[in-house]
């Protein structure tokens, strides 16, 4: 499946039995995420039994790398599973209804505290006193997983592809981080991101959780906002002690089976 573009290899393993056998050495998830060899994939998505909530998800990187968050995923298992599905994630609980189209979910509450993000030291994580050439004053927010935004003129502008792998990997974020460079246009957010673990993304819709709860913070826009990014748009809701509610669509690709040991 994909959520505008940021694409999916979602392996149904609720089958207890499945579960127990199928344990995820980052060379095979990236094997299976490489677009030359494998099935190719930005996120490598395994849905697991769960005792706390519908089904646990699992999320991969295509570098292999096992994360705790993603937001356009979590719409696509919302949509597969049906309305009112629960999901464990290592970032949180979340869960969302079926639309039409796609699916609105609950992200859950985002964390501000630099030790939450997290950061190696502290600081105002609203206006970090940090920056790299050009890009000035970031906001950090962790969202299940870790975010830094730039507001800048003109997002499509940014060199994201240098700066969004030096960025990702700066001491300051012991995790690595997710790099979002957008734009406040007529009350709209117009978002680029570089992926930590992928790259370039058409979309990240943590990244716009991130970005509009940032923005919202600065009073740069109002809730509900619409979040354009290379791959479509999403609406973001947010309000202070409140989870975030992300709306967007969902689309299927394939369906099948694989054979495991094609891969790594
Ligand atoms: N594409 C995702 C985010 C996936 C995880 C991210 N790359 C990370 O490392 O935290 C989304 O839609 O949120």
């Amino acid at each position: 499946m994909h959520g505008l573009g940021n694409d999916f290899v979602i392996i149904d393993a609720r089958a207890p039995e499945l579960a127990e056998q199928l344990n995820m050495p980052a060379e095979k998830a990236a094997a299976i995420a490489n677009r030359n060899s494998g099935i190719g994939c930005d996120q490598l998505i395994i849905l697991k039994p769960s005792d706390k909530a519908d089904v646990r998800m699992q999320i991969y990187n295509a570098d292999g790398g096992e994360v705790e968050a993603c937001g356009n995923a979590t719409r696509c298992v919302v949509k597969l599973l049906g309305d009112g599905t629960s999901i464990e994630t290592d970032g949180g609980m979340l869960s969302g209804q079926a639309t039409d189209t796609g699916a609105i979910v609950d992200m859950g509450e985002p964390r501000f505290d630099w030790n939450a993000i997290p950061l190696a030291y502290a600081m105002d994580t609203l206006h970090m006193p940090v920056g790299w050439e050009d890009l000035q004053d970031p906001a950090a927010v962790n969202v299940g997983n870790p975010h830094v935004i730039f507001f800048v003129d003109d997002s499509n502008s940014v060199e994201l592809d240098r700066l969004g792998p030096m960025i990702e990997v700066d001491p300051l974020f012991p995790e690595r981080v997710n790099v979002n460079v957008a734009h406040v246009h007529e009350g709209e957010i117009h978002l680029r991101v570089w992926e930590r673990g992928v790259g370039l993304t058409r979309a990240c819709g943590t990244g716009a959780c991130a970005t509009a709860v940032a923005a919202l913070k600065r009073g740069l826009v109002e809730s509900p906002v619409n979040v354009h990014l290379p791959g479509g748009t999403l609406i973001l809701s947010w309000q202070d002690g409140e989870p975030i509610m992300m709306q967007g669509p969902t689309t299927y690709v394939f369906s099948g089976e694989a054979n495991w040991d094609d891969f790594g």
